[in-house]
Parts: structure tokens; sequence; C-alpha cells
């Protein structure tokens, strides 16, 4: 087995966040000197901040929250694939990728190259591409980008049908130093009761 590798983009006030969503910020709200023991922190985030999954209420108002989520779909064997610079995402990206047995998969596009400004353009995943994964068995797909869908997208075609479809939805992955290949994933979200998406730690090692 390889190290663990951190896949996670790290949180600080300089991260990108979706246009118009909460910035991110960290500050000590009651410091040593007023509590006379300790430093005490406050963050304020957007859910969808970094690496972060989506819970099916982000897109639906009757989806499941992250509590309601199996944490199990988020520890445990994951293929990561590299389909550099694709304009979109589809079924033909997979050619000769044989994805037998593979319940998460992991797809490194190279495509959001400055992780300190939010991108202006993404490749999205075509809708007609959830049925293929579900037919494979893969039950949760995650992106080296902010979102599935198209950035101006109000529809969400793509967050609809891989949630109608059972796949789980992982975006923010700092993928540009991965090789393609078999992995194992922990990225749990935290048990948030009522949340829409949670920020995650992601990280892999090297099954092979
Ligand atoms: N934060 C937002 C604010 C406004 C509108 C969309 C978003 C999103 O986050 C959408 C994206 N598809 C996402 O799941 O991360
Ligand atoms: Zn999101
Ligand atoms: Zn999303």
């Amino acid at each position: 087995m390889g190290n663990w590798m951190d896949i996670s983009q790290v949180l600080n006030d300089k991260i990108p966040v979706w246009p118009g969503d909460t910035p991110f910020e960290y500050k000590v709200s009651w410091g040593m000197e007023e509590s006379g023991s300790v430093n005490v922190g406050q963050v304020t985030m957007s859910t969808h901040t970094g690496t972060h999954i989506d819970a099916p209420f982000h897109f639906e108002n009757d989806g499941k929250k992250v509590i309601d989520l199996d944490f199990n779909l988020y520890i445990g064997p994951a293929l990561v694939i590299h389909v550099p610079k694709p304009a979109s995402i589809g079924v033909r990206d997979l050619e000769g990728i044989e994805l037998q047995g593979v319940k998460r998969l992991l797809i490194r596009t190279d495509s959001w190259t400055d992780k300190t400004v939010f991108p202006e353009n993404i490749p999205h995943i075509e809708p007609e591409f959830a049925a293929y994964l579900a037919e494979q068995g893969v039950q949760l797909l995650g992106l080296d980008l902010p979102s599935v869908d198209p950035l101006d997208s109000k529809e969400l075609p793509a967050h609809h049908e891989l949630n109608n479809q059972g796949i789980h939805i992982l975006e923010g992955l700092v993928l540009h130093k991965i090789e393609p290949g078999e992995y194992e994933l922990a990225a749990l979200p935290l048990p948030l009761e009522q949340a829409d998406g949670s920020p995650v730690r992601a990280v892999i090692r090297k099954i092979k």
C-alpha cells in the first residue's frame, strides 16, 4: 500500500467560492486574552466550498440531507481515470476502461488549473453518462471541478440524473498529481443533520 495522499483543497480566506456565495472565513472569536485559557475559532462557509459532497437536498427540496447519506460510500476502493481537458464528459471517454466492480470513480480532467480563482468554464457531465455509470455499479462520482453541470445551468440535469441513478457527487478534488489507477479513498462528510452539502477531507492511497 502507498502512503495516504491529500486530494483536498486547503480552506483559507482566499479559497474561491461560487460567484455570489458566502466567502470562507475563519476567525478566533474567543481569544486567549478574553477566555483566559484557550483560542476558540469560528468558521463561516458555504457547504459547497473547496472539496465537498452534494446531498440531494442541494437540488431537490425533498432530497436527502447529508446525515441521511450512507457514509460507507465515501470510504473504500476507488478508480482514478484521466480524461484531460474534455469539452464534456460522456460514455466515449470511458472507452477501454474496465468499470466492472468499480463503486467509486474519480475523474481527473485538469480543467480547473488555477484553484485560486473560480473557473469561468468547466466541462460538464453529460446526463446520459449517469445511467451508464449506474449500469456498471458506480455509486460515487468524484471530479476535480466545482460542479457536474455547466456553471450557468439552472436545471442542473447532471445533478438530477446522477441522483436518479443512485450516484453520489464529490466535487472540487485536487487530482493534478494523481496517476490513473486503483486507490483506496476516504472522503467523509460531517454529520450535518440539516445540510445540503458538506466539506470533506479527501485522501487516497494506491492499492497495488
Ligand atoms: N454554491 C452555489 C451557489 C449558487 C448556485 C449554485 C451553487 C453550487 O454550489 C452549485 C454546484 N453545482 C455545486 O453543487 O457545488
Ligand atoms: Zn456542490
Ligand atoms: Zn454539485
